[in-house]
């Protein structure tokens, strides 16, 4: 089961989860995992914050007697970030973003981490080589396997789908963000960094709430223009 969520407005959106129909699927290449049948425990999963459904149809997720493990995927600034916060918050999952894994893994000088960073300045995937494997010892971690997990930004590519599932790892739910690539373009182009405090502003629909924190903003190097149109 899964589903598309649109986040077309402009400020941050709250997250909507419109039941698919059959033409979703086809057309937007729709994500569908079967459920578990093992159980031990009962989650029902629901938007975090659905009162402001423009879609009628709210869509919802029964899982039962097991840890709730969900995908979430998006081009960048399409507000995965924000939504990661809500749904890890609401159902107490781990987030493992595949992103901040191998920044973390650069930081630690290793000689993967020397690798991919090669193709991250170059806004390429890294090889599955390093990114499965990553993604995999982390939810192999019994803090992943106890609370449920939200995985973000993993997979970018079917090799890196199958590869999981082979691992055996397999969600209860797929949410793909759905944004204009106008839309995104201004997101990314506006989106600032503080490095004191990790918390993203945008120029126009987040500023900075003091000229101090406006004069130490910083912009990501691959947050360009570019990046946001060629995003597969
Ligand atoms: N699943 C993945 N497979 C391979 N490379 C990845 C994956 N996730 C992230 N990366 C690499 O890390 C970079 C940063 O990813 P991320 O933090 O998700 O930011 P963004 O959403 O801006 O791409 C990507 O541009 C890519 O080089």
């Amino acid at each position: 089961m899964g589903c598309i969520v649109n986040l077309n407005s402009a400020a941050t959106a709250s997250l909507r989860l419109p039941t698919p129909t059959e033409g979703d699927k086809k057309e937007r290449g729709f994500c569908c995992f079967p459920r578990r049948r093992h159980h031990r425990r009962h989650h029902q999963f629901r938007p975090p914050s659905a009162p402001t459904a423009t879609n009628s149809r709210s869509h919802s997720l029964t899982v039962t007697n097991e840890a709730l493990n969900v995908m979430i995927s998006g081009a960048p600034a399409s507000g995965k970030g924000t939504q990661c916060h809500l749904i890890a918050d609401k159902y107490g999952l781990v987030h493992i973003a595949a992103g901040d894994l191998l920044r973390a893994e650069i930081a630690t000088g290793s000689e993967n981490g020397k690798r991919a960073k090669q193709y991250m300045e170059k806004g390429q995937l890294v090889p599955d080589e390093i990114a499965v494997m990553m993604v995999k010892d982390r939810l192999l971690k019994p803090d992943s396997k106890e609370r449920g997990w939200l995985l973000d930004g993993y997979p970018r590519s079917l090799s890196q789908a199958t590869a999981l599932k082979g691992f055996g790892f397999e969600p209860h739910t797929f949410l793909l963000l759905e944004v204009s690539e106008d839309l995104l373009v201004e997101r990314v182009v506006g989106r600032r960094l503080d490095p004191v405090t990790g918390k993203i502003y945008h120029l126009k629909y987040s500023p900075p709430e003091t000229e101090e924190i406006a004069a130490r903003l910083t912009q990501r190097f691959d947050d360009t223009e570019e990046k946001a149109r060629i995003y597969p």
